[in-house]
């Protein structure tokens, strides 16, 4: 499995080094690399390490990051489960995938690796960059095995059935409106892959035409499909979800609608208790623990609302282990 990383430590010169790594991958930022470096250099790394490393003091635990120690325990879970070998690697920083599929595979006995890139949509910044590191690794190491790719499960029954479990507990409780937070991503990153040239955002509704060959890589009609079917398994009314993108950084066009301007939008249409659920993210991490649960609280309540409870995410949720282990059958 492949999940994104952390820094080593909250600390601003750890969290510059993955910044930098992070923000270098040219699936990141998707702009020429003089152009990229000097974003990069000149805006982004004098002050970001110094708010993001308070950031993530704010949530590290005593094991360390979040994200990290989360997938350890997904891990740990699944590999109780099944009987190959199960590794956790991580795109920026440490364990690396280079590690990792390196400690797999110097069991000469393995022939295939199977390969599960921790993100439910498809976004180049996330999946098509964890699939390039891995072919990268095999072919540096001239290593003899097929790697086989578990795609984007954004619509997956089961994955949406493990997922509506996983919070189960929060839909019971009484609230007046859930949002589903989902990771921003610039428009132009969806734009640019849509070979037709004039479907992708061109009109309000393209999300909802049926366009199997642009939406296999449309990020958007993904989290809007992931919305649309958890609400149908779950029975939510229309009127008490929507969607909403976080996680915004520069001043390229991101998909909207912001997540902390809907949630002031709803507590001043009177909206007292929300739940947020960020279903882009399988584990949970700064983006959910302290941008949601913490700002978007914040957030939220200065405008009126009483209280924002964040769904976590699946975690280690024995009901999301049983769909890894599933596809874990060769
Ligand atoms: C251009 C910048 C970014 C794009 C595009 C982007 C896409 C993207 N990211 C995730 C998942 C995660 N991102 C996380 C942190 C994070 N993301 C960006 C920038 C972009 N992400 C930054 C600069 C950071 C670092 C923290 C900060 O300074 O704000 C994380 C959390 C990592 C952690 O350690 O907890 C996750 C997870 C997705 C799914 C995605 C595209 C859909
Ligand atoms: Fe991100």
């Amino acid at each position: 499995m492949a999940n994104l990383g952390s820094p080593d430590a909250p600390v601003t010169p750890a969290v510059r080094r993955y910044l930098h790594q992070f923000l270098m991958d040219p699936y990141v930022i998707q702009l020429p690399w003089p152009l990229r470096k000097a974003i990069v250099s000149l805006f982004v790394l004098p002050t970001r390490p110094k708010a993001s490393a308070e950031a993530y003091q704010s949530v590290w635990m005593e094991q360390g990051s979040p994200l990290i120690v989360l997938s350890e325990k997904l891990k740990a879970a699944l590999k109780a489960k099944v009987d190959v070998p199960v590794e956790m690697a991580m795109r920026y920083g440490k364990p690396s995938i280079e590690e990792k599929i390196l400690t797999l595979t110097a069991d000469k006995e393995i022939t295939e690796l199977l390969y599960i890139p921790l993100y439910p949509h498809f976004a180049d910044s996330t999946v098509t960059t964890s699939v390039e590191e891995a072919k990268r690794v095999i072919k540096k190491h001239r290593l003899d095995i097929q790697l086989r790719t578990v795609e984007p499960f954004y619509d997956n029954p089961d994955y949406i059935e493990a997922l509506v479990k996983s919070a189960e507990p929060y839909l019971e409780q009484d609230y007046d409106h859930i949002v589903f937070s989902y990771h921003g991503l610039p428009e132009s990153h969806i734009t640019k892959l849509d070979a037709t040239g004039e479907h992708c955002l061109k009109q309000q509704n393209c999300c909802q035409l049926n366009k199997p060959e642009v939406h296999k890589t449309c990020y958007r009609h993904q989290v809007m499909r992931t919305t649309q079917c958890f609400a149908l398994q779950a029975g939510l009314a229309e009127n008490r979800y929507s969607v909403a993108f976080q996680s915004r950084l520069g001043r390229a066009k991101w998909l909207g609608p912001n997540t902390e301007d809907r949630l002031e939008e709803l507590a001043q249409a009177g909206a007292k208790k929300v739940l947020v659920i960020c279903p882009a993210f399988v584990t949970d991490c700064l983006e959910t623990l302290e941008e949601i649960a913490i700002r978007g609280e914040e957030v939220f309540k200065q405008a009126g609302g009483h209280s924002l409870s964040l769904i976590p995410c699946m975690n280690d949720h024995p009901a999301w282990v049983d769909v890894l282990a599933d596809w874990c059958q060769p």
